[in-house]
């Protein structure tokens, strides 16, 4: 899991390329398309489904080209930023990714780190009082959030379940230690459309992830932001002639408001990977201000003498479930 920036350059020559695209667009439609296809200069696009070695790119006027990657480029995922170049038959070959803000990965069966998707911004935790939340898969979820270096929101659906004031107060105040380290947290119903509105304005201009326990919600939630899903998933197939496949493939869905919304059944059944202790604390952005202070320099905040952070839960300035939950992960 990993975060780059592009460098100054890179995002100059990015820019003076879209410039003289749109200016070329703009003034010469015909003549710049004509080009385009003529010269089948390098392009640059946006991958919005993967399956297997089949890739559908977004090209610049908004249009899908059915791709193929050019080996040893590395993984082309969802999301990814890409150089393409159309072929003879209408098709196109990835030659390059760009480089990447932020990658969402999965360790495979040999350990290893694995993308699934890319340049996302936000993760959004769904979680529901049916099935019980577990804090501990919350947690795993904000550390890896942490560590790609994305925002991470949680979601409370289903608060049609706790009618009564008294119960739903309770139940949303075990959660308030999220909020008081800078988690934004909703609570909504997808029965009660109202309710939705402040977390779907949070979407907009955002590429985010839906994860969460089976049965939280996740299905019914894209439902509701993608309306038009089978529409889109309708295009993509059409155009790109991957099929019907598109429905198991990670896809980028554009959300109406100005967002876009990463989904697959891999992405959505995301876990944390193996991580070591120094990567762990760093996810617990409660723990940051205190890293490096207790008296061992390989403290494991558990029963060693001056530990800070221990000292931080005592004073009440860290919550006692989320270091139970740091030494649960440690210790797995
Ligand atoms: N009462 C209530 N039920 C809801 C709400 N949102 C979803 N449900 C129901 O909860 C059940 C599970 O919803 P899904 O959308 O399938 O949950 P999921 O997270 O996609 O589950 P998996 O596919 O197993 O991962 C369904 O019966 C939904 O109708 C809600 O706001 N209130
Ligand atoms: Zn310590």
């Amino acid at each position: 899991m990993t975060r780059r920036r592009l460098s100054a350059r890179q995002i100059e020559r990015i820019r003076a390329i879209q410039e003289r695209r749109r200016e070329r667009l703009a003034t010469r439609p015909e003549r710049a398309l004509a080009e385009l296809d003529a010269e089948q200069e390098p392009e640059e696009g946006r991958v919005v489904v993967r399956h297997g070695a089949n890739l559908a790119v977004e090209d610049a006027r908004g249009h899908l080209v059915h791709c193929l990657a050019r080996q040893h480029i590395g993984q082309v995922v969802c999301g990814d930023r890409v150089v393409w170049q159309r072929l003879p038959d209408g098709q196109g070959v990835v030659t390059a990714i760009l480089p990447r803000t932020t990658t969402l990965s999965r360790l495979d069966a040999t350990g290893q780190e694995k993308p699934l998707a890319a340049n996302l911004t936000q993760l959004v935790i769904l979680i529901a009082p049916q099935p019980e939340p577990s804090g501990y898969l919350i947690d795993q979820y904000l550390v890896a959030a942490e560590l790609i270096g994305v925002e991470a929101i949680l979601v409370g659906n289903k608060m049609d379940l706790l009618p009564n004031a008294e119960e739903r107060a309770a139940f949303q105040s075990g959660f308030a230690h999220y909020g008081a380290i800078g988690y934004r947290t909703f609570w909504i119903s997808l029965l009660e459309p109202k309710s939705v509105e402040g977390f779907i304005a949070e979407l907009a201009g955002q590429t985010s992830v839906l994860v969460g326990q089976s049965g939280v919600g996740k299905s019914s939630l894209v439902k509701l932001l993608l309306p038009d899903r089978e529409i889109q998933i309708g295009r993509l197939s059409q155009a790109t002639g991957l099929g019907r496949h598109t429905t198991s493939a990670t896809t980028c869905y554009r959300l109406s408001g100005n967002g876009f919304l990463i989904d697959s059944p891999g992405v959505r059944g995301f876990r944390l990977g193996k991580i070591d202790r120094d990567r762990l604390q760093q996810g617990f952005r409660e723990f940051r201000p205190y890293l490096g202070r207790c008296r061992f320099g390989d403290c494991r905040h558990a029963r060693e003498p001056g530990c800070v952070i221990r000292q931080a839960v005592e004073d009440g300035l860290i919550a006692p479930e989320r270091l139970a939950n740091f030494h649960h992960l440690l210790a797995d």
